[in-house]
């Protein structure tokens, strides 16, 4: 791995709505050229956390130090060299691919917009798509194009809510490899929400579970494995999901 920058840095971080803590004082780095997986049981606060790193919430204490700025007074200076894909957030859905991407390219300030949308037409194999309205695209289509978007301005931070929700294992595979490889082209740092855990292992140099709120368990995907006594990560998930560490009072493993 390259060298080790930090290109996020999250401290004491909380977020209480309507006096409901849904993120509790959570602290994690996130180091250039590494994938930090966020994982967690719907509800545990990934999205929160996501949604305060891209400054779309405001944290109710806490701080997050983005490339060596502090996200809350820069944030439209620091998501210039930031990006994100979701499969919960639509584009502009009368709006072709094309020209969605143009519009995300000028956006961003890219120095060559046509060169930029050609190169990721290439590389997502987007040109079948080039012309066809947003709106009328297949849910796996629109992940691609959703990838294309968080890679426009080339960012230095990427958030990636879900990549592969909605591809065939073919497409997803191969997405995931795309990302490795370029990770390993561009030292992007990389924060991951997954439910997927055999692509969290693919992907993740380091690993953090949330469950209500709180980072409960930390550590590299085989650190995980050895801790746990375990020979996946979907199994180290279900007993923290479960609460309980020992092996074999896992119920998934009666049932399995
Ligand atoms: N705008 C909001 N207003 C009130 N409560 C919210 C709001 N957004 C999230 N919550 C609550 O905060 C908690 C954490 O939600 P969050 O969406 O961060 O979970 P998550 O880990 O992303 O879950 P999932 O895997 O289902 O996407 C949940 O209890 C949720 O109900």
């Amino acid at each position: 791995m390259s060298e080790s920058v930090e290109a996020i840095r999250v401290q004491a971080l909380s977020k209480s709505f309507n006096g409901t803590p849904a993120v509790k004082d959570v602290n994690f780095s996130l180091h250039r050229g590494e994938t930090l997986a966020l994982l967690g049981a719907n509800g545990a606060g990934k999205t929160t956390t996501i949604s305060m790193l891209l400054g779309l919430l405001l944290p109710t204490s806490g701080s997050i130090t983005v490339l060596g700025g502090d996200m809350l007074r820069h944030r439209y200076r620091l998501l210039q060299r930031m990006n994100f894909s979701s499969p919960y957030v639509d584009l502009p859905r009368r709006l072709s691919v094309r020209q969605n991407l143009m519009f995300f390219a000028r956006l961003y300030g890219c120095p060559d917009p046509k060169a930029r949308l050609e190169e990721l037409a290439h590389d997502l194999d987007l040109g079948p798509l080039w012309r066809k309205p947003t709106g009328k695209l297949s849910s796996g289509q629109k992940t691609r194009v959703s990838l294309a978007k968080a890679l426009i301005n080339a960012p230095e931070i990427l958030l990636l809510d879900e990549p592969t929700a909605s591809l065939d294992p073919d497409t997803a595979d191969w997405l995931r490899g795309y990302l490795q490889d370029y990770q390993r082209r561009s030292g992007t740092a990389i924060l991951l929400a997954s439910h997927n855990m055999s692509e969290v292992e693919r992907l993740a140099h380091q690993v953090r579970i949330m469950r209500a709120g709180e980072i409960v368990e930390t550590g590299t995907p085989r650190e995980l494995l050895d801790r746990h006594g375990r020979g996946n990560l979907e199994q180290v998930f279900l007993d923290i999901a479960r609460n309980q560490r020992q092996p074999d009072r896992a119920y998934g493993e009666a049932a399995s």
